[in-house]
């Protein structure tokens, strides 16, 4: 039986959480790693799990996995408590460590044929599953080659492939792309999203494009605690740039734009960027994140200032992320 969602493993849309992880906690000596973490992720759903470095990421994902005992609190994969019952739990679960596969002598091939094997996989169906990821991953040209060898990119998606082997519910992806090039991100990126529909996925990232690219959600971690859970648009509508207009005018005109800009009710700053072929590009700020291109068309037109590329902003992750992880001083 699978575990029903509540309010500590909630997850976006209230469907039943294939993940549920409830108040993990990791303490290391007198470092608190992982603070009391609980969310649930549904079958469909793409969890970004973002924070700097030393956040508490890779150790929330070994408890979850069951490669790391929590000092509190407890994992639920499809039902199994990952303490409880390990082997059930850790069946629906495919999980890509940080770092380079274990086993550096062996071959891609004879790796993804020995994971295959402690799954329980064998004969026909053992060839048309290690096939089908080394198709899906494109590992063929380095298949006979010692993993020691090959390309960070290739130990990555070598690590992916037997994550996916076994088919299973739950994907755990510690920086599935850490280490591609780009067009090896792009294709890992399609790849999990062409699962999701299937599967309930986690992974974490350092980057900010990436949550835009595949997570239907995103969790922040900072020093060990959950500060945000939002849709990409939730976090980015928290940005300061948020329905910034940005809008360019000729150089003659601009201070005085920025002057009278500055004097409108809604708005809280206004910057000036470089002068460009006779123009400055000034970038509107609006208080509370308002809507004010409207206001920002109406102010020019009205005082007769010539002006071009009027564009609204969407908000940036990346200050968001910063206003979010950084201690507060
Ligand atoms: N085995 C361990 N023993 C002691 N401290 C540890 C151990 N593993 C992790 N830590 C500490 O726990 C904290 C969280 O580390 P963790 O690796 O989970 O962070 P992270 O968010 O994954 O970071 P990164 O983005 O750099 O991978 C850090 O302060 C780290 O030094």
């Amino acid at each position: 039986m699978a575990e029903t969602a509540n309010p500590g493993a909630a997850t976006r849309s209230g469907a039943e959480a294939m993940i549920a992880i409830r108040g993990l906690t990791k303490q290391f000596g007198t470092i608190l790693a992982v603070d009391g973490v609980s969310f649930g992720v549904a079958r469909g759903e793409v969890l970004g799990f973002l924070g700097p470095n030393g956040a508490g990421k890779s150790t929330t994902m070994k408890m979850a996995t069951g490669f790391l005992a929590p000092t509190a609190g407890t994992a639920t994969i499809c039902g199994f408590e990952i303490q409880d019952k390990p082997i059930e739990a850790k069946r629906h679960i495919g999980y890509l460590p940080e770092g380079a596969p274990a086993y550096p002598d062996m071959t891609p091939a004879g790796f993804l044929d020995f994971c295959a094997s402690i799954r329980g996989i064998s004969g026909a169906d053992k060839r048309r599953r290690i096939t089908d990821v080394v198709d899906r991953i494109d590992l063929g040209e380095v298949l006979h080659q010692p993993i020691d060898t090959l390309s960070k990119g290739f130990k990555r998606r070598v690590g992916l492939a037997q994550a996916l082997v076994h088919d299973p519910d739950v994907l755990i992806l510690d920086e599935p792309t850490d280490g591609l090039d780009p067009n090896q991100k792009h294709e890992v990126r399609a790849l999990i999203q062409e699962l999701s529909a299937r599967k309930a996925i986690v992974i974490s990232t350092h980057i900010l494009e990436e949550v835009h690219a595949v997570c239907s959600r995103a969790i922040v971690i900072a020093r060990g605690k959950i500060v945000a859970d939002d849709t990409p648009a939730g976090l980015e509508s928290r940005s300061r740039h948020f329905n910034a207009v940005s809008v360019t005018i000729p150089v003659p005109m601009h201070d005085a734009a920025r002057a009278e800009l500055i004097r409108h009710n809604k708005v809280a700053a206004v910057e000036a960027g470089p002068v460009v072929n006779g123009a400055v590009t000034l970038l509107v700020i609006p208080k509370n994140g308002v809507d004010i291109v409207g206001d920002v068309g109406g102010t020019l037109r009205a005082r007769q200032w010539p002006f071009d590329q009027i564009r609204v902003e969407q908000g940036r992750l990346d200050d968001v992320f910063r206003i979010l992880t950084l201690p507060q001083s």
